[in-house]
């Protein structure tokens, strides 16, 4: 049954116009909604396909968080074309349908893209998003509730000293409700992982202030104890009495109506189908497409713009001809290997066969927000991307010369390079996961985490590793697969389809091997334990040939799928210029995780908000407000 939420008239009241129409009420477009709707002179609709369930226990509970993948209430269920790098494996891509989008389903981890990268988009041709124009909008987004003496002491001493530490970082009075968690939301092992994580940067010469340990603050409030996302923070009540904003929810958007006046396109306003329904609304100033990297090109695509070659297969109409729409998909990927936990070491394992222990911590939660289920304590680490010893770098760099063939693409691959030399742009992210992931055998999200019929975790207990590379060579596209709005599009990432970074993955499973042997973390492995998908055989590093296959059997996706709607100039790949207004069309701006020309460093979340925090401002300017 269709819902106009509980934030506005039912559908019934929709009015014929509004000033702006806000495509998807996940991440960047409730952001873009509760600022707009500031004015009250704007008029704003929301427009989302998912159900309103943002007092949902299963999406406010953090512990939570994992039983929301592979379930259509809360996931579209996305699973990529079979990647050729990958054995053919297909690899599950869940995003978040419901309102709040992915920020209700995602895993709260809050990390910050470097300075360099964001840079980097301001030297691919939008000088106006410079790291110090987004800096204001990273902290404007959040409030930073500080750590306890506890954290700092058990933690944060032996951590990279950056971003989140930094009080130019904190956001004091933002929507979104950032902490570390309170007493006992870390325990000795993760105490272990950073003393381990310090001496090794010691060691190898990491450069001491960006990389190694770095502790992650969650997007949890520590009032309570809930998840802090879209719906809580941007349409909090005060915002829901604003008489100027509708939101209508299980409304499915077919196409964005555009008119030709002589030779301007411009938009006309919004088609889409609720309770079985069909409805057109119109648009007074704009359209502003904000349904997430999978979805935002392919809504350009069904309402006529894109690649006239693909559109006319489909039978749509062209009305502009763009083929970079769809383009330009980085996704950060990464090898994960499973390493069987010493006797003892309680994981996650342990409740995935044993359900009854679950339900007894939902009680606890229940009861009075208590328990494990009210915090999530992430751990990972920053490590330079390639560049382990001297020899491989030079042979990386023959590698990268090679490909470099593609004058559209040199531009970025300069970019990414110049990122790798900088000292905190160039990263993988290692992470740190307390449960076995069967990768290899697992075909959806739950199967992976241990509920597969392969049986490949079985009765022992696993420590993941994973290495996440955060500025990928990669490139891949999604497009849509029929011209049936309710058809989802075919995503294609190309995974390590670029050479450079299988060789820097395949690094990066060798130097897992040195993770586990360092003291005091080596102490919670099983010496000559199993490991999943397999290799690191009689207590040895896998070569470099060993390491590349068990990245194709172990590579999963970190879920942070950008750029299919690339801010860019037009003839290097863009489907929107730097004030997001998509080309050749008036009246339409694209705001949302498709318009990152190049991935950012770590997770993504905090740039989505910055960017439409930034939006927004750009949209209130162009209307002189
Ligand atoms: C499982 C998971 C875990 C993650 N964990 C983290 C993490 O810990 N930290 C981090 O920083 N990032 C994480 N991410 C990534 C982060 O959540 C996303 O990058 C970010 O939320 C994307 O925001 P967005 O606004 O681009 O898209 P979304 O938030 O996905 O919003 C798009 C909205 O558009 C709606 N929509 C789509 N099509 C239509 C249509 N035709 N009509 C109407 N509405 C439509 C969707 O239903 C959705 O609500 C995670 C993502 C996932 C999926």
């Amino acid at each position: 049954m269709a819902s106009s939420s509980n934030l506005a008239a039912p559908l019934s009241d929709l009015s014929k116009e509004y000033d702006f129409i806000i495509i998807g009420g996940g991440t960047a477009g409730l952001t873009i909604a509760s600022r707009l709707s500031e004015i009250p002179d704007f008029n704003v609709l929301v427009l989302e396909a998912g159900a309103d369930r943002s007092s949902d226990p299963k999406i406010l509970t953090p512990g939570l968080a994992g039983s929301l993948y592979d379930d259509p209430t809360y996931d579209w269920e996305f699973m990529t074309v079979p990647q050729k790098e990958l054995r053919g494996r297909c690899v599950p891509q869940p995003r978040g349908k419901v309102l709040g989008g992915s920020s209700a389903i995602y895993q709260m981890k809050i990390t910050y893209n470097s300075q360099k990268a964001w840079d980097a988009w301001a030297v691919m041709g939008n000088p106006s998003w410079t790291a110090k124009s987004m800096r204001p909008y990273e902290r404007k987004f959040h409030t930073y509730h500080p750590h306890t003496a506890a954290t700092e002491e058990g933690i944060l001493q032996y951590t990279a000293e950056f971003s989140h530490l930094d009080e130019y970082m904190s956001g004091d009075d933002g929507p979104i409700q950032i902490q570390f968690g309170g007493e006992g939301s870390f325990k000795q092992i993760d105490t272990d992982f950073y003393k381990t994580m310090k001496s090794l940067k010691e060691e190898m010469g990491w450069n001491e202030k960006t990389m190694g340990g770095t502790a992650s603050p969650n997007s949890i409030d520590p009032k309570t104890k809930a998840r802090s996302f879209a719906v809580t923070g941007y349409l909090g009540p005060e915002v829901q009495k604003r008489g100027n904003l509708h939101v209508v929810t299980e409304a499915l958007v077919e196409r964005i109506l555009l008119e030709k006046t002589g030779v301007e396109t411009s938009v006309k306003g919004v088609k889409f189908t609720s309770d079985g329904q069909t409805f057109e609304v119109n648009a007074g100033k704009e359209v502003i497409l904000c349904a997430g990297a999978f979805h935002s090109p392919a809504i350009l695509e069904l309402s006529g713009i894109g690649d006239p070659k693909l559109l006319k297969t489909h039978g749509i109409e062209v009305l502009i001809d763009n083929p970079n729409v769809g383009e330009n998909l980085q996704d950060h990927a990464m090898p994960s290997v499973s390493f069987e936990a010493a006797e003892g070491v309680p994981t996650a394992d342990v409740l995935m066969r044993n359900p009854s222990i679950m339900d007894s911590l939902v009680a606890m939660y229940e009861k009075d927000q208590s328990g494990p289920l009210s915090d999530i304590f992430r751990i990972c680490a920053w490590a330079p991307s390639t560049l382990f010893d001297p020899s491989s770098e030079e042979e990386l760099k023959a590698i990268l010369k090679e490909t470099s063939d593609d004058t559209k693409n040199k531009e970025f691959e300069d970019a990414l390079v110049d990122l790798f030399k900088s000292e905190d742009g160039t990263t993988t992210q290692y992470m740190f996961g307390k449960i076995g992931f069967d990768v290899k055998g697992g075909k959806t999200i739950t199967e992976i985490f241990g509920r597969n019929s392969t049986g490949a975790i079985g009765d022992s207990n696993f420590i993941t590793i994973m290495a996440s590379q955060n500025h990928p060579f990669s490139k891949g596209n999604v497009h849509i697969a029929s011209s049936s709005p309710r058809e989802k599009p075919l995503v294609d990432p190309k995974y390590m389809s670029h050479p450079l970074d299988m060789e820097i993955s395949a690094r990066h499973v060798q130097f897992m091997h040195k993770i586990i042997s360092t003291p005091p973390l080596s102490h919670y492995f099983k010496p000559n334990g199993r490991r999943l998908p397999g290799g690191f055989a009689d207590g040895k590093a896998p070569s470099l040939d060993e390491a590349k296959e068990i990245v194709r059997d172990s590579l999963m996706t970190h879920l942070h799928p950008v750029g299919t709607c690339a801010m860019l100039p037009r003839n290097k790949g863009g489907v929107v210029d730097e004030r997001l207004r998509a080309y050749g069309v008036k009246g339409l701006r694209v705001c949302d995780a498709s318009i990152f020309p190049v991935a950012v460093r770590g997770n993504p979340i905090t740039a989505v908000y910055a960017v439409a925090e930034k939006g927004a401002d750009i949209i209130k300017e162009d209307w002189k407000m």
